[in-house]
C-alpha cells in the first residue's frame, strides 16, 4: 500500500478481511492505521516510496496522491503485477467495487471506474432492501 492516509485506510481494512498480508509505505500513518501496526496486523516502512518496495508485491496500491510515487509505480512494476490506481485509474489493472457481505451473499458493485460515489449509493440502497425494517 503505498500511501498511509484516509483512502489507504479504508483498503487496508479490505485487504486484511480478505486476509492479505500488508505492509503500508508512507511518510505518515492514518490514526485508525497506527493501533493495527502496533499490534502487528500490518507492517509499515516510514519511507516515501521507491522501486525496492514494489518488486516482491503481488499488489500494489497507489493511494498516496504524490505524482513522483504514481511515476515510480508506473514505471517499476511487471506486466503479472496487480496495480490498484486509488489516485489515479490510468496507472491500473485492477479497481476495488463497493461491496458488502450478507450471509449467503456477496454483493460487488462497479461503475467500471466512472462514478464511484454512484457505486457506494447502489450499494447503500441495496443494503437498505436486505434489511428493510432497519430504516
Ligand atoms: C467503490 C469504492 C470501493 C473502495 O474504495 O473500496 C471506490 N471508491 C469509493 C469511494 C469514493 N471514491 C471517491 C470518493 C469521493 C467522491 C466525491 O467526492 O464525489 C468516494 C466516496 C467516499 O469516499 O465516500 C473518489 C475517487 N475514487 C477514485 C478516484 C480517482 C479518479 O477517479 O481519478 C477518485 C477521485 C479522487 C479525487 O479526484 O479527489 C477511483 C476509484 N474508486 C474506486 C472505488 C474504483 C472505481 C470503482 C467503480 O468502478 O465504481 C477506482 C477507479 C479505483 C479504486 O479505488 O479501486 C469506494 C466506496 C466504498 C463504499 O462502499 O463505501
Ligand atoms: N480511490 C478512492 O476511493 C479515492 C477517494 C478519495 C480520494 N482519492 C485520491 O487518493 C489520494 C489519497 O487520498 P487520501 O485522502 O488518502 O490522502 P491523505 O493526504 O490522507 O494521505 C496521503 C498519504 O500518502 C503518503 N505519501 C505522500 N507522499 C508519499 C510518497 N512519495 N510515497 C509514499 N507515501 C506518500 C502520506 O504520508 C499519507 O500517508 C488522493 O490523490 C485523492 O484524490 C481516491
Amino acid at each position: 500500500m503505498i500511501g498511509g492516509g484516509s483512502v489507504a485506510n479504508r483498503k487496508v481494512k479490505k485487504l486484511l478481511s480478505a486476509s492479505a498480508k500488508v505492509t503500508v509505505v508512507a511518510p505518515e500513518l492514518h490514526s485508525e492505521l497506527e493501533p493495527l501496526y502496533t499490534n502487528g496486523k500490518i507492517h509499515w516502512l516510514k519511507e516515501s516510496c521507491k522501486p525496492k518496495h514494489l518488486t516482491s508485491a503481488f499488489m500494489v496500491i497507489s493511494a498516496s496522491g504524490n505524482k513522483e510515487a504514481q511515476h515510480i509505480i508506473n514505471s517499476t512494476v511487471a506486466p503479472h503485477q496487480l496495480v490498484n490506481g486509488a489516485d489515479n485509474p490510468s496507472i491500473g489493472n485492477i479497481a476495488f467495487p463497493a461491496s458488502f457481505e450478507e450471509e449467503d451473499y456477496h454483493i460487488a458493485i462497479s461503475t467500471k471506474g466512472k462514478n464511484p460515489s454512484a457505486a457506494k449509493k447502489l450499494k447503500q440502497q441495496l443494503q437498505k432492501w436486505f434489511h428493510p425494517r432497519e430504516q
